[in-house]
């Protein structure tokens, strides 16, 4: 057997095309959705991403505000750069680029981001909405997972998910969703992390397995079931002296031989992680609704 794609960038360039046309909705209205991004140093990998979100956002008609600082930069400048976004009601959306350099206290700043414009979804009181099942912010790579499944027509009631990580970014977030009362969601879910022995006891078990390790070749074709669907969350850049950039990417799964078995898949790259960047999109187009009071 054979596993069908599951196409990120086909689902995303949908969802972007229906944003599209809310923005455009919302100009008409006379207000033009901001984002802002900010960078603070030079990591490749992060430049990258950054650029990505900035193309999605001019292709829809958001306006997006660059903010590109020194990797010297101090706690103090970035959290009044922060405050200043806050207040500023032409900025709708807040993106602080993740990993920030050592000397900065991550979650401090995650905190100090209004929670009206925490398009990431990575603030407690977003967190602990969702997990609650209030409306909140859904963090974008769960939440693309989520819409994955959705456009695919997948079933995940009753299935037995299994989810491979346990960050807050993915693998905390995705196995909450996962189980909610609602579709897709209304699974059975496992997680596995570091301290799980004999993953692949579990991971025979799953129907989905969702793989957010950060590390390539975590899961190859023994250690899946036939018919399962396997989705990829791993971004690894692999030196390749052949590759135009120099580096190729590659995902958590090892992607010929589990395809073989799986009957969905996602793609590394052209699968999750563009469904981030269109779910950001998403996200900061919901802070405009909300922050003007528009219903849907
Ligand atoms: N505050 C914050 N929010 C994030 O959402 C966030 C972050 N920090 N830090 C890093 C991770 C990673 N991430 C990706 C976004 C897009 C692609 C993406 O577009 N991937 C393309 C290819 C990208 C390429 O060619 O390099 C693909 O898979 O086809 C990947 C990964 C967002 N993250």
């Amino acid at each position: 057997m054979s596993a069908a794609i599951l196409s990120g960038k086909e689902i995303s360039q949908k969802i972007l095309e229906e944003l599209k046309k809310e923005v455009a909705f919302l100009k008409e209205k006379g207000i033009t959705p901001g984002l802002a991004v900010i960078r603070v140093g030079d990591d490749p990998a992060s430049i990258a991403y950054v650029n990505g979100k900035k193309k999605d956002a001019e292709k829809i008609g958001i306006k997006s505000y660059e903010h590109i600082l020194p990797a010297s930069t101090s706690q103090d400048k970035l959290c009044a750069l922060i405050d200043n976004l806050n207040s500023d009601v032409n900025i709708h959306g807040i993106l602080v680029q993740l990993p920030l350099p050592s000397h900065i206290e991550e979650q401090a700043i995650i905190e100090r981001i209004s929670p009206d414009k925490d398009v990431d979804g990575f603030h407690p009181i977003n967190v602990g909405k969702m997990v609650i099942g209030q409306d909140a912010f859904l963090p974008c790579t769960p939440f693309g997972i989520i819409k994955m499944l959705e456009y695919a027509g997948i079933e995940s009631k009753g299935k037995h998910t299994v989810i491979i990580g346990r960050s807050n970014i993915v693998g905390k977030p995705i196995a909450n969703l996962m189980m909610q009362k609602r579709n897709p969601g209304n699974s059975t879910v496992t997680v596995c992390h570091t301290a799980t022995p004999n993953v692949s006891d579990y991971t025979l078990q799953a129907d989905i397995l969702i793989v957010a390790a950060g590390r390539p070749c975590v899961v190859n074709a023994d250690m899946v079931k036939p018919g399962a669907v396997v989705i990829d969350v791993g971004i690894n850049r692999i030196e390749d002296k052949e590759h135009p950039r120099g580096y190729r990417l590659v995902g958590d799964v090892d992607y010929d031989s589990v395809s073989k078995k799986a009957s969905w898949i996602t793609p590394v790259p052209g699968g999750v992680g563009l469904m981030t960047r269109a779910m950001l999109m998403y996200n900061t187009v919901l802070a405009v609704k909300k922050a003007n009071s528009i219903k849907e």
